[in-house]
């Protein structure tokens, strides 16, 4: 689905970030990111979406090279790919279900009340439905992050520290959903630094974890 090939990758005026990776996150893998502080986690997932590019190497998404896309074949291969940031930002004046639906809206669809309805009940979020952002909780604000990133029905979920903030039974709870949805079919990959997530992770479902260390990233081997 995404592979990159010998790909390095710095940004202007800084030093070489990555070098020579090749690697591929298959369809329906489960796959975590870990690795220091710093050490280009939320980089890595901002080149998996071509939202930056690299430097050097071929970095190919759903099977096109990204350097030759223009903005709207970009645009449209991202609507493939759910992200759920570190920061989660929503429309602080909308409600939780309206901003659930803004990346319907962004890409030009008719708003699917059924969809929404059933998103936010997966996510356990019917009651606070008409609640404003700034009234929900850090756990309450990743499950909402969540649905909206998978309104579209993507085929990757990408989520960039998704538990770093919440306790461990709300962490167990969005890595429940993450696991579900890789049960459904999707490919999931996690950027964390918390090992015992990723140990939960695996006592459920096959798990690869690529670890990013001294500007590579390679796959870390069974020892956490
Ligand atoms: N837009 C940018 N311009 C220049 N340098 C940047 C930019 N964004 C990040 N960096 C630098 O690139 C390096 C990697 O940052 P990145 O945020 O990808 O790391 P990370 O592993 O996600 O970190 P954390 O775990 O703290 O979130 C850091 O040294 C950071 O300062």
């Amino acid at each position: 689905m995404i592979e990159m090939r010998d790909v390095g990758f710095a940004y202007p005026r800084g030093g070489a970030l990555f070098g020579g990776i090749t690697l591929e996150l298959p369809r329906g893998s489960f796959q975590f990111l870990t690795g220091p502080s710093g050490s280009g986690k939320t980089t890595f997932l901002r080149l998996c979406i071509a939202d930056l590019l690299p430097s050097s190497g071929t970095l190919t998404v759903f099977g096109q090279d990204a350097a030759a896309l223009g903005r709207d074949e970009i645009a449209t291969l991202r609507r493939r790919i759910g992200l759920v940031q570190q920061d989660t930002q929503f429309l602080d004046h909308l409600p939780v279900a309206e901003n659930i639906a803004l990346p319907m809206i962004v890409a030009g669809e008719p708003v699917d009340m059924a969809a929404i309805r059933d998103l936010l009940a997966w996510v356990q979020m019917t009651q606070a439905a008409r609640e404003l952002p700034p009234a929900l909780s850090g756990g309450e604000r990743q499950r909402a992050a969540l649905a909206r990133a998978v309104i579209l029905s993507p085929d990757v979920i990408l989520a960039d520290e998704p538990t770093g903030n919440l306790d461990w039974d709300m962490s167990l709870r969005l890595l429940q959903l993450l696991i579900e949805l890789n049960k459904s079919g999707k490919t999931v990959l996690i950027a964390t630094h918390d090992m015992n997530l990723i140990r939960a992770a695996r006592q459920q479902v096959p798990v690869r974890v690529l670890r990013i260390a001294g500007g590579r990233v390679q796959a870390a081997g069974t020892e956490l």
